[in-house]
């Protein structure tokens, strides 16, 4: 058995990317946990969770016949040779309002009548186009003899104009939600229309956060030398709530392999614990060392830059364990690459990649030979560039580069364009992908 320092160091050859993170999703889909466990929860809490079952309508949309036009409710025969000149005159028989029906005119429309109706309202039986308001007298000017309420119809409309029909969106049984789909706002609306009041979703993963590094201060206070602002903390809290999950725990600490061991032992317990800082060969890198005492986490150098040093693993009670590195950058564009995929796998989510567009190139840049280049970018508008094509266009977001501490910088991007492997120089005009980020 291998000790930990000698397989960090076999692993000098640099894993790709896609293997490294093909054996993180197999591991945590493997742990099975969170996503096996549903609740039930009311739409209104249900936005940012992701859908445990499929869900089907229980409730066609629209649930009734109704006009798509404030109008009259008519007999289309009635008014199909109407004109200007010659209207169709129709007596008046009910006002329907959306919610509300007029129960003088519950029975069918007959021949000759019309009814009031207001876009949203259940057409009446009888009827079969509603005429918009525009093509008639309102109805104003017309009451015949006796007080008989009238309406004047100046042109027809095609027959059967005007109604939006019973489940010509959704009919009882439509399949509407996948599982494994994130839940946003347009989702929980969906359900509301199709008849839910509530969505069956996967418990959120419980996730712990801990920023190792003597050097880490709270950010506001004055730094003592040698002192730098934690940033990681807030950042991967941050994405680590987007990703849906709920954070247990913050924690930064010093390089103290016993106050790590400490709270490795006394910690909240949770599903997944995001170390930052102290995964590499340094003499004081404890992360590497506590964890790697364990025997259940793995350390290895993966080909992208940055983020290059990894851990990955469980400990004793199951939590899936995720070491970034220190470097900000790194810790961010690892984030992306490794540990929200697995989160969101955790879920259950079918999509565990972020959206990636095509983009310009403002700029050009090198890239280091063998490993997949994350370089911070944020988009130009096109009036700020030469020769923009179709695509978006991209810069650098830092002032230098990929540079993995250009904290500030990151602070700029709005994505991370993706450089393959084998590519040592992108040129201003070319082509590159970008992940883009909230
Ligand atoms: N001799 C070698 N040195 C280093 C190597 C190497 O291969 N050989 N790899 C470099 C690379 S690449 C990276 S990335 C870093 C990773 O180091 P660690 O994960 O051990 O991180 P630390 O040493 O703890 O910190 C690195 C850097 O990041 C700053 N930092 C740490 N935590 C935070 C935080 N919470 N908020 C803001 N900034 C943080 C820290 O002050 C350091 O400047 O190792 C290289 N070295
Ligand atoms: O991999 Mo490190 O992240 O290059 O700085």
């Amino acid at each position: 058995m291998p000790t930990t320092r000698a397989r960090f160091h076999e692993s000098a050859t640099l894993i790709p990317v896609a293997q490294h993170l093909e054996a993180v999703l197999a591991a945590v889909r493997g742990s099975a946990r969170p996503a096996g466990v549903v609740e039930q929860v009311r739409l209104a809490d249900a936005a940012g969770r992701t859908l445990a079952t499929d869900v089907d309508a229980v409730l066609a949309s629209p649930p009734f016949d109704n006009a798509a036009m404030d109008g009259f409710a008519v007999r289309w025969a009635d008014v199909a040779s109407a004109s200007p000149a010659e209207p169709a005159t129709l007596t008046v028989v009910g006002d329907h309002a959306a919610g509300s029906a007029d129960p003088a005119s519950a029975r069918p429309l007959g021949a000759g009548e019309a009814a009031r109706i207001m876009t949203g309202a259940q057409v009446p039986a009888g009827a079969d186009t509603v005429v918009p308001v525009e093509r008639t007298d309102r109805g104003e000017d017309a009451d015949g003899p006796g007080g008989v309420h009238r309406v004047r119809v100046f042109s027809a409309p095609d027959r059967g104009r005007h109604i939006r029909r019973a489940g010509e969106d959704l009919r009882v049984g439509d399949p509407l939600l996948e599982a494994g789909t994130l839940l946003g706002p347009r989702q929980v609306a969906g359900a509301a229309t199709a008849g839910h009041a509530s969505l069956p979703v996967v418990r959120m993963p419980r996730v712990s956060v801990v920023a190792t590094g003597s050097e880490l201060t709270e950010p506001g206070e004055t730094l003592a030398p040698g002192g730098i602002p934690d940033s990681n903390s807030l950042l991967l809290a941050g994405l680590v709530r987007e990703a849906g999950c709920a954070v247990v725990e913050i924690v930064r600490m010093p390089d103290d392999a016993d106050v790590l061991r400490a709270w490795i032992s006394e910690r909240e317990p949770c599903d997944a614990i995001v170390f930052t800082g102290g995964v590499s060969i340094g003499a004081y890198d404890v992360v590497r060392r506590v964890l790697g005492e364990l025997g259940t986490v793995d350390f290895v150098r993966v080909a992208m830059q940055p983020g290059s040093p990894q851990a990955f693993g469980f400990l004793a009670d199951g939590s899936a364990v995720f070491g970034l590195p220190g470097n900000p950058v790194a810790a961010a564009a690892a984030f992306e690459v490794f540990v929200r995929p697995a989160l969101l796998a955790m879920q259950g989510r079918r999509e565990v990649q972020r959206r990636r567009v095509r983009a310009g190139l403002v700029t050009g840049w090198d890239s280091p030979r063998g490993r997949l280049q994350l370089m911070p970018v944020s988009f130009v508008a096109a009036q700020d560039a030469d020769g923009a094509g179709p695509e978006p266009l991209v810069r650098p977001a830092t002032r230098g580069g990929a540079a993995s501490h250009l904290s500030g910088g990151l602070a700029g991007a709005d994505g991370f364009a993706i450089v393959p492997e084998a590519v040592e120089r992108v040129e201003p005009g070319g082509l590159v992908d970008v992940l883009v980020l909230p």
